[in-house]
């Protein structure tokens, strides 16, 4: 490779290295109790009302976990985030779950969530998530006790991870080798790379953490260039379209299998960011 060349990529790699570090200087604002409260109260979280995005986000991951492909014993969620919505049809499929985010703070409102019993233990209640999730597994909502204790038996760990690091998970992690038997990932991806090629690095990176022939089920950001993590917390978002998305996990080694698209209806745009749409993405590695 002559000199030039390399300058050239020595160039692009700095230029990279930058694009995160501004990215984790974003993240130190970061404020889980705001978050949750933009995101997963009404209008985004209404059960109620048929356009919601969190009961969109839900159907499709129950119909991911119940149509008998997905399968094994470890499943990991990559930038669980505070929320665990992402995990309520899974837990009752896989018997070791391992939550993972980047920020302490957030890993500890999971914790808080997962010790806690009674109230005030967590900044929102998940009781309507996993009533609801009970209904569409042709449950009681009554039903949701159990499913919290059924969450709370799997979780086996709260992980830190880097998706940009090529080793995304601490390498005490307890991971079985030949990685995971499925891997779900939500809002999170976009929502840390500074651009696309960052963010279908970052696909291949957690490709590492899943064993040949397993899911992975992601979810995310269509159109998006800013979400706001907290007060006065502006987090830049690398914009994606549909053939981007696809594009991405195909050139990242994963084979796609199905792709659902929802579109935002005016009554869920709240200000707290600019997407338009939200993609589901089941795909397999081969
Ligand atoms: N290097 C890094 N490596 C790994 N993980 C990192 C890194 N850096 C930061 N993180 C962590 O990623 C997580 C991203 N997080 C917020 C973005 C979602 C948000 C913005 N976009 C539109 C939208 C959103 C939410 C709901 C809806 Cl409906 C919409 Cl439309 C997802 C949390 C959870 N999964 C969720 O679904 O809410 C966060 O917890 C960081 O701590």
């Amino acid at each position: 490779m002559d000199r030039e060349v390399k300058k050239l990529k020595e160039e692009i790699e700095r230029e990279r290295e930058k694009g995160v570090a501004a990215m984790v200087a974003c993240y130190q604002g970061f404020d889980p109790a705001a978050y949750l409260q933009y995101n997963y109260m009404p209008p985004r979280a209404d059960f109620d009302r048929q356009d919601s995005i969190v009961p969109w986000k839900l159907g499709c991951l129950h119909r991911a976990f119940t149509e008998g492909d997905v399968g094994g014993e470890v499943l990991v969620d990559v930038g669980s985030g505070p929320t665990l919505y992402q995990v309520l049809s899974a837990c009752e499929v896989f018997d070791t779950v391992f939550l993972t985010d980047f920020l302490e703070v957030n890993r500890q409102e999971l914790r808080r969530w997962l010790q806690g019993e009674g109230k005030g233990y967590s900044s929102l209640d998940w009781t309507p998530y996993l009533q609801h999730v009970c209904k569409l597994e042709g449950r009681s909502p009554s039903a949701w006790t159990e499913k919290a204790a059924r969450l709370r038996s799997v979780v086996s760990d709260i992980l830190p991870i880097d998706v940009h690091l090529p080793r995304p998970l601490p390498l005490d992690s307890q991971l079985p080798t030949a990685g995971a038997d499925c891997l779900v990932s939500c809002f999170c991806l976009e929502s840390v790379s500074p651009d696309l090629a960052s963010f279908t690095r970052a696909l291949g990176h957690i490709r590492g953490l899943l064993r040949p022939g397993g899911h992975l089920l992601l979810i995310g950001a269509l159109g998006e260039s800013y979400y706001m993590g907290g007060p006065g917390v502006r987090i830049p978002v690398v914009p994606l379209d549909e053939a981007q998305v696809c594009a991405s996990v195909r050139a990242s080694g994963y084979t796609l299998v199905r792709l659902e698209v929802y579109t935002l209806p005016q009554g869920m745009k709240v200000g707290v960011d600019d997407v338009t749409g939200v993609f589901f993405v089941k795909a397999r590695k081969p």
